[in-house]
């Protein structure tokens, strides 16, 4: 489609937000002509997005030797696009409704009855094509610990319990649901007044005084690292941000907001590098996939070709998870940094979860670290960094500081998570050890030092 030299809107970023303003402003208004600009390639009909444990083996930045391999020669071109963002590769949208015009978002397929849940929108969340007997273990054992099972953990309000959990797959095909698929290209294949560019990355929105007028973009290159936080570093270009610091790079200043770039958040992840379990060698894993096993591909593929919506390939190997709150006993032992957070923004806050838990019955890790056998990790999130540019030029990265770990308060309920999700592991019929061979080095006499743990049941 030929593209219109000018439009009414413009939307910087192909992501999740992207989509969603730009396919739906488009929708709900055809005589407005919508752009939307995004650094990445199109993800259209690409399987290596919309089959959930490639895609998730591509985001992964532990690809062992094996798995990069066989990324390489099986999928050169693929390959080499890797290192770049793909439009709209999430769904990370939580299901909500927009009250005063309801216009669902989401379709949820998981058996609930949850009123928090819609149930015709275009992203589907359902619980995928197989779930793991893994992870009814991890359930039973969760119950083990107290952590009582429930249908639906995902309404909102359910703080301290596990489910089996809920993905952003469509339970009728077993493709992933992604912003794009279900905002963008629907509505570009009935519509024609939305464009959309890719490869090409905004450098700044075009003012006329206050007000906004295009955008300048360049071709993407160096594509490492399109995926930005998008906001600030247009924004700066712009003239929007600290007057000070905008100054000190020559850029007239649009708007003085000494906000814009602070204050990012992001959730942490304690994921292969250190709770790494091997269970036994009956139990189903993407781990032979994963290591980059020929045979085991072929067939993984091959059960997809036949049957998507109950393929393997159709889950992330996340089949259940479980969210909790520490206990007064616990919030005793958890120090006073994270005891004024709690006192702050927890306490009070009953639908707030600390921590979530899930079990993957996989490795998403380096396996050339690994001996041969069976694996599962759990992860969990919680703090403040800052990205500033410090250049006008397009291509030059800005400064990112993700502030992980710079705050305190954070430790008590990193190291409560890890002891929760490893008192699971150790309640599971499946487990047979924990491993140590993803940890980071210490001395061997540092008491920081973790040690192998013998097999709790053989
Ligand atoms: C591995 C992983 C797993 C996650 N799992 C979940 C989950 O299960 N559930 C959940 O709710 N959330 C999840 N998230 C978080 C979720 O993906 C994000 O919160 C969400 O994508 C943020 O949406 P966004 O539109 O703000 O930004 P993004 O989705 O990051 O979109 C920004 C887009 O802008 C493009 N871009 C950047 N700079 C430019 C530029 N200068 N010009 C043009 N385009 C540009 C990028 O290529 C990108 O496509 C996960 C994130 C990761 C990384």
């Amino acid at each position: 489609m030929v593209h219109p030299q000018e439009v009414d809107i413009i939307v910087a970023g192909g992501g999740s937000a992207g989509c969603v303003v730009a396919g739906r402003l488009a929708y709900a208004d055809p005589t407005l002509k919508v752009m939307l600009i995004e650094g990445g390639a199109n993800n259209r009909d690409d399987p290596w997005v919309y089959r959930q444990v490639v895609s998730f083996l591509e985001c992964s930045p532990t690809h062992s030797p094996a798995q990069t391999r066989y990324l390489r020669e099986e999928h050169a071109e693929r390959w080499n696009q890797r290192q770049g963002d793909v439009l709209h590769r999430h769904g990370g949208i939580l299901p909500f409704a927009w009250e005063e015009e309801h216009c669902s978002l989401s379709n949820c397929q998981k058996p609930s009855n949850s009123e928090t849940h819609e149930y015709d929108g275009p992203i589907a969340i359902s619980n995928g094509g197989t779930i793991t007997a893994l992870a009814q273990d991890s359930l039973r054992a969760s119950d083990a610990l107290g952590v009582p099972f429930s249908d639906d953990i995902q309404d909102l309000n359910t703080s301290y319990a596990s489910e089996i959990w809920a993905k952003y797959i469509n339970r009728d095909t077993g493709r992933r649901s992604d912003a794009a698929t279900a905002y963008l290209h629907s509505v570009m294949d009935t519509q024609t007044n939305l464009f959309l560019r890719t490869n090409a990355r905004v450098s700044r929105v075009v003012f006329e005084g206050d007000k906004a007028v295009g955008v300048a973009y360049v071709p993407a290159r160096n594509r490492g690292h399109a995926g930005q936080i998008v906001e600030t570093i247009i924004l700066e270009r712009s003239g929007v941000g600290n007057a000070e610091r905008l100054q000190k790079l020559n850029i007239k200043v649009v708007n003085d907001l000494p906000g814009v770039g602070e204050e990012y958040q992001d959730h942490y992840t304690t994921i292969s590098s250190e709770i790494v379990f091997r269970v036994s060698n009956e139990s189903a894993t993407s781990d032979d996939f994963l290591r980059g096993d020929k045979e085991v591909q072929k067939e993984v593929f091959q059960e997809w070709a036949l049957s998507p919506e109950k393929a393997r390939l159709s889950s992330n190997a996340i089949d259940a998870g479980f969210k909790i709150r520490p206990t007064e006993a616990e919030l005793k032992e958890m120090g006073p940094e994270f005891n004024e957070l709690w006192d702050t923004y927890f306490k009070e806050k009953a639908d707030k979860p600390v921590m979530f838990g899930v079990i993957v019955s996989g490795a998403y890790a380096d396996h050339t670290l690994l001996p041969p056998g069976k694996f599962q990790y759990l992860e969990y999130p919680a703090s403040h960094g800052r990205i500033h540019i410090h250049s006008t030029k397009p291509y030059v990265e800005p400064e990112f500081d993700s502030g992980l770990m710079n705050n305190k308060a954070d430790f008590a309920p990193i190291r409560w998570s890890h002891k929760k999700t490893r008192e699971v592991a150790r309640r599971m019929d499946a487990l047979r050890d924990e491993l140590t061979s993803h940890h980071p080095r210490f001395h061997p006499a540092s008491p920081a030092a973790a040690k192998d743990i013998d097999a709790c049941r053989k």
